[in-house]
């Protein structure tokens, strides 16, 4: 008889974001995504983290600053922005991205566009700001689902 406690779809695909979350230098808010097609086969991943040639070390980290430009939300680049940028193949249509936070508005016009069908979401913890009502206003309008992830109740030991 087959094993019954394997990996259920959802729990590999948000465990492969979560463990893409785990290469953000983000002190504060580490992000994983992973974009997955209808049939069940990954198609990319990314996390949140500086553009390419911009310096971890040297690109600020701090979320409240006297100057915006020595905080990180003007570099940052997204994990979900990194995930479509990150996929080289040619057709996204009816993929779907799990993520470990909720996109924002800008990562959400990206997503649409790239034909993303639906959100599998970790955790909402900005929902009452103006960005991810937008957000979740856009994907209403353009037929995005947005769905919570149930967890698994499954503990996974990576001894890396
Ligand atoms: O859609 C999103 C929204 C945010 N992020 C990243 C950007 C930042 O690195 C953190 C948020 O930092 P806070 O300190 O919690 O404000 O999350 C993302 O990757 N995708
Ligand atoms: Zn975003």
């Amino acid at each position: 008889m087959k094993k019954s406690d394997y990996l259920k779809w959802d729990a590999y695909f948000m465990g492969i974001a979560l463990l893409s979350a785990e290469r953000s230098k983000d002190p504060h808010t580490s992000v994983g995504a992973c974009i997955v097609s209808e049939d069940n086969k990954i198609l990319s991943v990314g996390y949140n983290g500086m553009p390419r040639g911009c310096s971890d070390d040297e690109y600020p980290w701090d979320r409240n600053s006297e100057n915006e430009l020595d905080a990180k939300y003007l570099y940052v680049c997204h994990a979900e922005l990194n995930a479509l940028l990150n996929y080289t193949g040619t057709n996204m249509t009816h993929a779907k991205i799990y993520t470990t936070l909720f996109p924002c508005n800008e990562c959400t016009k990206a997503l649409i566009q790239a034909g993303i069908s639906e959100v599998i979401y970790l955790c909402d913890k900005y929902a009452e700001t103006p960005s991810v009502i937008a957000a979740k206003r856009m994907m209403k309008s353009a037929g995005v689902r947005y769905t919570p992830y149930h967890p698994a109740n499954k503990k996974i030991q990576l001894d890396l």
